[in-house]
């Protein structure tokens, strides 16, 4: 071994630096330098001068933990949840709040950067982008239906430490619903053995309740508008007390009518329990065809139930990666569908992904809109989009997770 470099390594962990941060890196974390190289520190803002422990180091970049602040942007303001704040040392802060520390109008700006700056980096493409704010408190809290808690070693219950996956505790949720907060067992005990205790608040009948480890599902429903969605309450739903509506009037205001055509094959894949389906149907009449297609059974049935008001819905299982590569065998019909159709994609934080995208692309369809949970698979995808001849067309992005630096955004691709 080469105990120079061993040595060194040594040297950079546990040593406590100033650093300024730059900049912000797409997974909420600033961008500083030391000595020439990159540095990722968290709770940290750009133009923040701050005392910090390096904590990791890679061939290229450093990880460190911020003490202190030296020197505090403008959009610094005092962390909305204490448990999560730089009150605590780095190893007990809560995980799940990684921007309660910046004003809220500064962390939509931040998250506009993002998503513009992985669109230029990615997919050579310059707009300008807006986060826009939705209803709720202008502190951002107060949204989040949905809060996974995990029992520790001792059976307390709690969220996990960020970047960590030791159980801290916290007196409070506040970016919880008032229902899920009052609901949430903080201060009781449970066996090591449960593992999870998810708190979450439907918008439907029967108000908060748990879900204890490994508990077999029991039907919820959620109210979007005048629509009633029936669904397990461990399956999927988006996590914001206004997102379902959000999403909703985003997804419809984002098709191009005059491209729509209720009879095309018409798809809503990585489709839940058909949300976004209905979506699609509600704003273009009875006569909608369209086929949801998601990987949970489950979600599936409860889907084909949500869709019975279209005769021409319809709900499959399958992973979106397998069932594109039949599209290529479908009939010389129902190919002319497909190329008539509009394409709904709601993937997980990893994308849709080269397979599908080729897929899809081969069938061209006449219209794409892409709801993306992660900006930077979003621009990866749209540059696979782009070699297929889809352009980027209207952009939007929505502050669904205020207090964290995750971002929604719908942007719409069709062939120039
Ligand atoms: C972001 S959610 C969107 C769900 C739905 N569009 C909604 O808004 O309620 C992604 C969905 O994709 C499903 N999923 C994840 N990976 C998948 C895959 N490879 N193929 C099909 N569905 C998948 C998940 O079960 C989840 O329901």
């Amino acid at each position: 071994m080469n105990d120079k470099a061993s040595t060194s390594k040594q040297d950079q962990i546990g040593r406590e630096v100033e650093l300024e941060a730059t900049n912000m890196a797409h997974g909420g974390i600033a961008v500083a330098r030391l000595e020439g190289r990159v540095v990722f520190v968290p709770d940290t803002i750009p133009g923040e001068r701050v005392l910090a422990r390096i904590t990791e180091q890679k061939k290229s970049f450093l990880r460190a933990e911020t003490l202190s602040v030296i020197e505090a942007s403008e959009h610094r303001q005092p962390h909305v949840w204490e448990a999560a704040s730089l009150e605590r040392t780095p190893a007990k802060r809560a995980g799940g709040a990684d921007y309660g520390h910046i004003t809220p109008q500064h962390q939509r700006a931040l998250k506009a950067f993002v998503i513009a700056d992985s669109l230029k980096r990615m997919a050579g493409i310059e707009r300008e982008v807006e986060v826009e704010k939705v209803a709720g408190p202008d502190d951002g809290t107060g949204w989040r239906t949905r809060v996974r808690l995990h029992v520790g070693e001792r059976g307390n219950l709690g969220p996990m430490a960020s970047r960590s996956n030791k159980v801290v505790y916290v007196p409070d949720l506040p970016l919880a619903t008032p229902g899920v907060q009052e609901t949430a067992p903080l201060r009781e005990e449970f066996s090591p053995s449960v593992g999870t205790v998810d708190v979450i608040e439907p918008s439907g009948a029967g108000g908060a309740r748990l879900i204890i480890g490994e508990q077999s599902p029991s039907t919820i429903t959620e109210i979007v508008g005048d629509r009633e969605f029936v669904l397990d309450d461990n399956g999927f739903w988006q996590v914001h007390r206004s997102a379902a509506t959000v999403l909703t009037e985003a997804v419809q205001s984002a098709i191009d009518a005059e491209r729509f055509d209720a009879k095309a094959a018409n798809l809503d894949l990585y489709g839940g329990v058909g949300l976004l389906a209905a979506a699609v149907g509600d704003r273009f009449g009875s006569g909608v065809r369209i086929t949801s297609v998601e990987s949970d059974e489950r979600a599936t049935e409860h889907a084909s139930e949500n869709l019975a008001d279209w005769l021409g819905a319809s709900a499959v299982t399958g992973k979106v990666e397998h069932w594109v590569r039949s599209l290529a065998d479908w009939s010389p019909n129902e190919k002319a569908r497909l190329a008539a159709a509009t394409v709904i994609l709601d993937p997980p934080r990893a994308g849709a992904g080269k397979q599908v995208v080729d897929a899809l692309a081969a069938v061209g369809p006449a219209q794409l809109v892409y709801v993306a949970c992660d900006p930077v698979a979003f621009a990866r995808d749209t540059a696979l989009l782009a070699e297929h001849g889809y352009q980027l067309g209207s952009l939007r992005a929505f502050d669904l997770f205020p207090n964290t630096h995750h971002v929604e955004t719908v942007g719409t691709f069709r062939r120039a």
